[in-house]
């Protein structure tokens, strides 16, 4: 019985070539293993309104819940800023990614994500779904990165690991925040409310740094290939470079520019299930640029593995059958943009 995340996701074994990322520092050209077919959707350049830009939210505006809610409802995606989260945390954080990557590709390779493992440096985990590679190295924590990082820096790990720490607290606080607010929305009564802050009941939390490398054809390659994210909702730093985009139906692919000292959220699978279909969740992707290298943290929170996802919030029929978060994960590593349809249970 799976009590951690990283044990979750141990059921479904990777093959390493779907582990180890080409060693980027060392290509020119764009090899045929990472050339994606472009889509139409690629090609067509929509005009977007006011209208079909992400809503940039203030935390500390009054009607701050009311326009999460709707944004929710109407991108299941938003940014946010006056989030409370110290610039210095992210930068930090920002600083030691940097640090990380940048190494030579034999030392990220020392904490290699293992076959079965689901921590550590490698490939995104959804890259067997997708027959060409993407232009992008991940590194995962779940919990203390103190074991993988002590594989990369046998000696000076504790900077890395206390950055990671306080950056994973202060997220938590601001995750708590958010999930009250959201329950609030969704009408959700205030004993149900508490799974988010009561101190018995441990939340899943995991971080997924991301690296997009300058790319020497960039409308050839794929940064990281659609998705959603299977979490109750992700926060996300993006380094001062676009390349992320939210697809919006009738609008097509929609950029989400950074903003500084702002965080994007994307509203993840279980919130969808929750909000039985009213709160939506994001395909998203992120594109690559020839001229700067990307950076993005993300910090993923969701209710705790044992905890019975089923639609809270009933005006119609459940959508959705009840399943654990556990069987959640193991259908999406099996499935991926189809565990929601397996979900619904018909
Ligand atoms: C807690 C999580 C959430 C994971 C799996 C696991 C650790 C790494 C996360 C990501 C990060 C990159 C995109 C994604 C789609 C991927 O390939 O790995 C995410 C996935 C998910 O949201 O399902
Ligand atoms: O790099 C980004 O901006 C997005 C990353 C992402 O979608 C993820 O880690 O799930
Ligand atoms: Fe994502």
């Amino acid at each position: 019985m799976a009590t951690t995340l990283s044990e979750a996701y141990r059921d479904n074994p990777l093959h390493l070539h779907h582990i180890i990322p080409l060693d980027f520092s060392s290509v020119r050209t764009l090899p045929d293993s990472h050339a994606w077919p472009q889509s139409e959707d690629d090609v067509h350049h929509h005009h977007l309104g006011v209208g079909s830009r992400i809503p940039i939210i203030d935390l500390m505006d009054p009607n701050a819940m009311e326009l999460i809610g709707l944004a929710c409802e109407k991108w299941g995606a938003f940014q946010l800023k006056n989030h409370g989260i110290p610039l210095r945390v992210i930068e930090e954080f920002e600083e030691e990614t940097k640090r990380l990557f940048a190494l030579p590709t034999a030392r990220k390779m020392k904490a290699l994500r293992s076959a079965a493992g689901a921590t550590g440096y490698g490939r995104a985990r959804i890259s067997p779904f997708f027959p060409k590679h993407m232009w992008h190295e991940g590194f995962t924590i779940m919990g203390s990165p103190f074991d993988d990082a002590k594989k990369i820096w046998p000696n000076d790990h504790a900077q890395f690991c206390n950055i990671v720490d306080n950056y994973q607290k202060q997220m938590k606080v601001l995750a708590e925040k958010l999930t009250y607010m959201i329950f609030t929305i969704l009408g959700i009564s205030e004993e149900q409310k508490k799974w988010g802050s009561s101190t018995n009941y441990n939340p899943c939390e995991a971080i997924q740094l991301n690296f997009y490398p300058c790319c020497p054809e960039p409308n050839r390659a794929m940064g990281l290939a659609p998705h959603t994210d299977t979490s109750l909702f992700t926060i996300l730093h993006q380094s001062q470079t676009n390349g992320l985009q939210i697809f919006k139906q009738g609008a097509g692919w929609v950029p989400v520019h950074p903003h500084p000292n702002t965080l994007v959220v994307h509203t993840g699978d279980i919130l969808h299930i929750l909000s039985n279909k009213r709160f939506l969740c994001a395909l998203h992707r992120v594109m690559v640029n020839s001229a700067t290298n990307r950076y993005s943290l993300a910090y993923f929170y969701g209710p705790p593995l044992d905890y019975l996802l089923s639609p809270l919030v009933l005006h119609s029929l459940p959508c959705f059958r009840a399943l654990t978060v556990k069987e959640y994960i193991g259908i999406k590593d099996k499935n991926l943009g189809g565990a929601l349809t397996i979900s619904t249970g018909d």
